[in-house]
């Protein structure tokens, strides 16, 4: 075991501080990695501030992040995927039971004993699992993502949560290209599904209630922009898309969206707000259209997404803060505040 810096919470309530974490030493089939960059989820915050509470308790003292991009330090005798230097990448899994059926079918995000790379109880150290606001972390090679070298690494490291959240399930719903794709949300999660719906060949419509993001949203790579607000827009479109992905963070109308699906049209969630949403029945089975969910993505598609932002030259759009402004980070992600992810350099870390 060895000692790693790290910004932690303590409690619901307090903000993120600076403190020491126990790290494991490398076993054989490890590979511990120097982390150089980590993007800040809204996943982190929801975390951090115990709001999952019901589904996911929170215990404390927890260490969020889990887009990590980093280099190797040091591998285990059995590792044959890296070396030392080499670039590496961690998401937000950190194991699995790999014999179930969802493993079976690289469908690691759904087994049933995955460890998450924070908040899930350690298998090695006991207590629980510390993610990546921190100057280091100790990973199975299963479980590590090989980075394409050609991409900006603070850009890259909101690809292992926000990438392969947004790339999974517009990927499961089918070719898109020359499809209606609506993106709801334009924050971490949405600006990376516009970029993908785009690559893929999709129409793509944002709908925002920030007129301010119209711009930026075109730029992106959006065909359409709809300010969710105004009714008139809305009803514009309404019947006519064939897949909307839903990054929404809060408390909202999903029914406003599902009547904007034409025939057999489906929306995903990707969200993950706190309380129940309240769903419209007839707005379903009008138009035979589904409601589904989706969350991260399994291994190998975690790494092809790697692969195709290498060769698409896609990466995540970054305001790089250090470690120590993270809790007035956290404060500007409420208010949609970031364009659109910060992603925290560790060399910041160096002077704690
Ligand atoms: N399913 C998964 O695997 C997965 C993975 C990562 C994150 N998430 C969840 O996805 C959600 C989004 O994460 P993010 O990191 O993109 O957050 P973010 O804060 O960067 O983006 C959320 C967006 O939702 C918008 N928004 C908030 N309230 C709204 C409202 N009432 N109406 C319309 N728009 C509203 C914000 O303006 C912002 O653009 C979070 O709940 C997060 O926990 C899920």
């Amino acid at each position: 075991m060895f000692k790693a810096k790290a910004y932690s919470a303590a409690s619901a309530t307090s903000p993120l501080v600076s403190s020491t974490i126990p790290r494991r030493d490398t076993t054989e089939r490890d590979v511990q990695i120097e982390i150089l960059f980590c993007g800040v989820c809204h996943s982190d915050l929801h975390h951090a501030r115990d709001e999952w509470h019901s589904i996911m308790p929170t215990v404390y003292p927890c260490v969020p992040g889990h887009e990590i991009v980093g280099r190797v330090t040091k591998v285990g005798s059995a590792v044959t995927k890296f070396k030392p230097g080499d670039l590496a990448g961690v998401g937000c899994l950190v194991d699995s039971d790999h014999t179930c059926p969802n493993c079976q079918d690289g469908l690691e995000q759904l087994c049933p004993n995955q460890t998450l790379t924070y908040g899930s109880p350690d298998k090695h150290l006991g207590g629980v699992t510390y993610g990546g606001y921190s100057d280091s972390i100790v990973v199975d090679e299963r479980f590590v993502l090989r980075v394409p070298a050609n991409l900006d690494l603070a850009g890259v490291a909101p690809l292992l949560c926000a990438g392969i959240t947004t790339y999974s399930p517009m990927r499961r719903w089918g070719n898109l290209a020359g499809k209606k794709v609506g993106v709801v949300g334009l924050g971490g999660l949405g600006h990376m599904g516009v970029k993908f719906a785009h690559a893929f060949g999709a129409h793509v419509v944002v709908f925002t209630t920030s007129p301010n993001k119209k711009e930026d949203a075109l730029r992106l790579g959006a065909d359409e922009v709809i300010i969710s607000t105004s009714a008139e827009d809305m009803k514009k479109h309404a019947g006519t898309f064939n897949f909307i992905l839903d990054t929404i963070a809060a408390d909202h109308d999903i029914n406003a969206y599902i009547t904007m699906l034409g025939r057999d049209g489906n929306i995903t969630l990707v969200g993950a707000p706190e309380k129940p949403l309240s769903v419209s029945a007839f707005a379903l089975l009008f138009g035979r259209r589904s409601l589904s969910g989706s969350i991260i993505g399994g291994i190998a598609e975690t790494q092809e997404m790697l692969d195709f932002c290498g060769s698409h030259n896609i990466t995540s759009d970054v305001e790089v803060i250090p470690i120590q402004r993270i809790n007035e980070a956290y404060e500007r992600l409420l208010k949609s505040d970031v364009k659109y992810r910060f992603s925290i350099d560790m060399a910041s870390l160096k002077s704690e």
